[in-house]
């Protein structure tokens, strides 16, 4: 046996995905790369797999050169694309890199972006961009401080190529990514299957699936019916979580959907500035198809099509079931995270629903920047607060008198909200407003503003700075 010095290649690799067999992904190598500058790792993650003393060249050999790992899976899946079966997709750009158990118990897939050419690259260059790359760190950074379920990015190198794209001033810089996540079984995974009328593989996918990321269910005996029941109620619990984040993911294909629930594939998405339905994030979605207030709409749509695959082993009646929990789970799903924003934990039903849309109400109509209404709700709470509700903002002024009535009706609800909680209650709010809300967006011009030193300088520090302040 191979003794490893560097800790990450002597993790305790464990074969689950490989395990599967060859019907489920393809043997490939890394590209190899003209040069390796690690520019982000992710040391909170380390911390979850327990390790320490490890050095930026240890990041640079496993993730970077990709030595002493073996297999590397390009895992095979189809998709819908824009509402189109698209069964020309798979890991084009990626691959499963090894899967680990961290300190939670549970087992963690470390993936790539980037990494080179596949079978399923389809002409494309196997490679990920820079500042895509910086993108995708920084959303699934913000993400998880907003505490959606997402997966994280263990560490970003920059690989010296010249890229051409259309959507970026070319050529331009390259990376690889190791993602840490739940899994990278994506609906799409399934949906080949289904193609492919391999009734077969499906149950042993559905058998791996439950025994690694749903175990309580394996000795239930329609343990597949109440795997699909469970996945709707954690994809309605997402959806709620961006919502409420005010996140637009902006590709919701159905190959972007892991089957555990969990939020992944950062590429053209977008923070919304002010409460917009319609706002969309990638300029190619030319019917807004993956629009903001789409998104819990479109996630239906997608487990919806998951049921085809599934049909071959569970029963039209008890995925119909399963679905049809998905609308009540998402409202209230939202209503909660809404309300740990807002600082509550529990608040009788119909005055959570008036706060809720009283304050939805009043960020659509005066459009302010979403983030920051939350951001100062966090620094300038104060107890008095549910005294009175001229107390809240006592400062705000507005001539156009509808607007006026509407923050008149907001604060009324969250004073009349805060004045139902008792004592120490009202004590846990300030606290719960930090852990819930950063005190910025990761809008656009934020992205904006630490990539252009970047490029024009190879000044980090903006982005270091950044992920400090989101960190906060
Ligand atoms: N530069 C590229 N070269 C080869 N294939 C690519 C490239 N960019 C995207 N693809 C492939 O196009 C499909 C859709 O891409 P998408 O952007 O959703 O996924 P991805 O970002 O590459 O990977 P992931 O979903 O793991 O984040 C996938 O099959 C992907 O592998
Ligand atoms: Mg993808």
């Amino acid at each position: 046996m191979t003794e490893f010095v560097n800790p990450l290649l002597a993790l305790d690799y464990e074969p689950a995905f490989e395990r599967l067999g060859d019907d489920f992904s393809d043997r490939v190598s890394a590209a190899s790369f003209p040069q390796h500058i690690l520019r982000f790792r992710n040391d909170d993650i380390l911390a979850q797999l327990g390790l320490d003393a490890v050095t930026d060249e240890h990041f640079i050999e496993a993730f970077g050169k990709f030595q002493g790992r073996d297999p590397l899976l390009a895992m095979r899946y189809h998709g819908y694309q824009f509402g189109t079966y698209n069964p020309a997709l798979g890991d084009g750009r990626g691959f499963l890199y090894g899967q680990v158990r961290a300190n939670d118990g549970e087992l963690y897939d470390f993936g790539t972006k980037g990494s080179g050419t596949t079978p399923y690259s389809r002409g494309g260059d196997g490679r990920l961009t820079l500042k895509g790359g910086v993108r995708e760190v920084l959303a699934a950074e913000m993400l998880h401080r907003l505490k959606v379920r997402t997966s994280r990015c263990l560490s970003l190198i920059e690989t010296g190529e010249g890229l051409w794209r259309g959507d970026e001033p070319s050529p331009t810089r390259s990376s690889v990514m190791i993602r840490f996540s739940r899994s990278h079984i994506r609906f799409g995974t399934f949906e080949r299957l289904d193609a492919l009328n391999r009734k077969d593989l499906i149950a042993i996918l559905l058998d791996h699936v439950i025994e690694i990321y749903y175990p309580h269910l394996i000795n239930e005996r329609d343990r597949y019916a109440l795997f699909y029941a469970e996945l709707v109620e954690k994809v309605a619990d997402l959806v709620a979580q961006w919502m409420a984040a005010g996140f637009c993911h902006a590709v919701l294909n159905t190959d972007n959907m892991s089957i555990t629930g969990e939020s992944f594939d950062y590429g053209p998405y977008a923070f919304i500035p002010a409460y917009q339905p319609g706002f969309t994030a990638a300029y190619f979605d030319y019917y807004g198809r993956y629009a903001y207030a789409s998104q819990p709409e479109i996630c239906y749509w997608n487990l919806e099509m998951l049921q085809a695959p599934l049909k071959r082993v569970i029963s039209a009646e008890d995925l119909k079931s399963g679905l049809s929990k998905f609308v009540d789970r998402y409202e209230s799903s939202y209503r909660q995270r809404m309300l740990y924003r807002l600082g509550f934990d529990q608040l009788e039903q119909s005055i959570a629903a008036n706060l809720v849309y009283r304050t939805v109400q009043f960020l659509q109509a005066s459009q302010i920047d979403y983030h920051d209404f939350f951001a100062q709700i966090t620094q300038q709470f104060d107890r008095s607060w549910s005294e009175d509700a001229g107390n809240i903002f006592s400062q705000r002024e507005t001539s156009n008198t509808e607007l006026a009535t509407l923050f008149e009706n907001w604060r009324q609800s969250y004073c009349q909200a805060l004045n139902t909680l008792s004592h120490p209650e009202l004590e846990a709010v300030p606290a719960r407003l930090k852990a819930y809300n950063p005190d910025f967006g990761l809008v656009r011009s934020e992205i904006e503003a630490v990539w252009n030193p970047i490029a024009d300088d190879d000044n980090w520090q903006p982005f270091y700075d950044l992920l400090t302040r989101i960190r906060h």
